[in-house]
């Protein structure tokens, strides 16, 4: 086997306290315990969840200082002495489970992201915002050699979560979803998943050029938030008989969604809640919720199967979602963009050679 070079230090995106700001520095090279594998990053995709752990959004501790990132695609080149999973030199994924105990009845039941002791990439462990990053052998994500690394790094999270919602929504071949936040990194994943699935989807976001991503990712129907008068009318209108959505998946990064999807989602239809927006309530009239038989559901990311089925979703060519590349340097400016609602799909980021 030839050996790999492995360098002591590296370039990283730091959090050095909540609220940030990242400074980009060399830090050591972690080494992988016996049972994880270290990965040599290429591409990482930067999730909203990035922000908001930077941020401090969210009443769960986050470690600091923090190096974010949860949708690493590279390379595996080095391995501790129990992998079996991983040989050197295969394409591998870092997902937002790192790791979790395997031990606990959660785990037992193929339940892992509901795990007590679950790691966390780019949160409660160092993530991929990194030249290597470790994880568990177990949960690292096994990506085919012919399947290219920065288009796949955004459906290690992105395609993962929406991928499971979707099926979570028990939506079916022929019904219709509203994808709420369609415009953003999960949206655009959640169209291609959907269309995939044969289910029609009406999109919700703001402005043109999210409708112009939308339209070409198979959206029926584009509702802009910014500009609509009555967005349950036209969200109705948009689906089956005017009857409302089958499902509907919220993923946006702001709290009115979450109150008002009762209102267009049709009777017997199943709710997806899976964007986190800081200090905010689901909120549903009872009586609506009763005489309509309307279901919530909160989903949350994806168990290892999920994450092999989303993978393989894509390795047949069935996602093609559009990302923007940039370099590890300008992780910045993309918070930036995102903190004002301007990216279109995915931003992916390069890492230094
Ligand atoms: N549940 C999970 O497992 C899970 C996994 C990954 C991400 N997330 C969360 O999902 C959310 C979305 O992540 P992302 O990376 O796609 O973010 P993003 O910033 O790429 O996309 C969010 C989109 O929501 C849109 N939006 C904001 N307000 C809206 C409104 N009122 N109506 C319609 N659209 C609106 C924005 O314009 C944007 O396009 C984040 O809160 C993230 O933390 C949850
Ligand atoms: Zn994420
Ligand atoms: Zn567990």
């Amino acid at each position: 086997m030839t050996k790999i070079f492995i360098p002591e230090m590296q370039w990283a995106q730091v959090a050095e306290k909540i609220g940030g700001p990242l400074v980009y520095k060399q830090i050591p090279v972690p080494k992988p315990g016996p049972d994880e594998i270290l990965v040599k990053i290429r591409y990482s995709g930067v999730c909203h969840t990035d922000l908001h752990a930077m941020m401090g959004h969210w009443p769960i501790p986050v470690k600091m200082p923090l190096v974010g990132g949860h949708e690493g695609a590279g390379v595996v080149v080095a391995k501790g002495s129990l992998v079996n999973e991983f040989q050197i030199g295969d394409h591998a994924g870092i997902k937002w489970l790192n790791g979790s105990c395997t031990e606990c009845e959660f785990c037992r039941q193929s339940d892992d992201p509901l795990c007590a002791h679950a790691k966390l990439s780019g949160y409660t462990v160092d993530g991929t915002f990194q030249q290597y990053t470790v994880g568990k052998a177990t949960h690292a994500s096994k990506i085919p050699k012919d399947v290219p690394l920065d288009a796949i790094a955004p459906v290690l999270c992105a395609g993962i979560t929406v991928y499971k919602g979707l099926k979570e929504s028990g939506v079916r071949p022929g019904q219709t979803v509203a994808i709420v936040g369609a415009g953003g990194g999960l949206g655009s994943l959640a169209q291609q998943y959907a269309k995939a699935m044969g289910v029609r989807v009406v999109a919700v976001d703001g402005g043109d050029e999210k409708r112009a991503m939308c339209e070409s990712l198979g959206a029926e129907f584009y509702v802009d938030f910014l500009k609509s008068k009555d967005l349950v009318a036209d969200v109705k209108a948009a689906t089956p008989g005017g009857l409302g959505a089958h499902a509907v998946i919220l993923l946006a990064v702001s709290e009115r969604p979450f109150q008002q999807a009762t209102e267009y989602v049709r009777s017997r239809g199943t709710i997806i809640a899976i964007g986190l927006p800081p200090d905010a309530y689901l909120k549903a009239p009872v009586l609506n919720t009763v005489v309509r038989m309307i279901n919530i559901k909160g989903s949350y990311v994806g168990n290892r199967q999920d994450g092999v089925e989303a993978i393989d979703f894509f390795a047949r060519g069935l996602i093609k979602a559009p990302f923007k590349l940039a370099p590890l340097e300008d992780l910045p400016a993309i918070y930036e963009l995102m903190e004002q609602g301007k990216i279109a799909g995915r931003y992916v980021l390069e890492m230094p050679e």
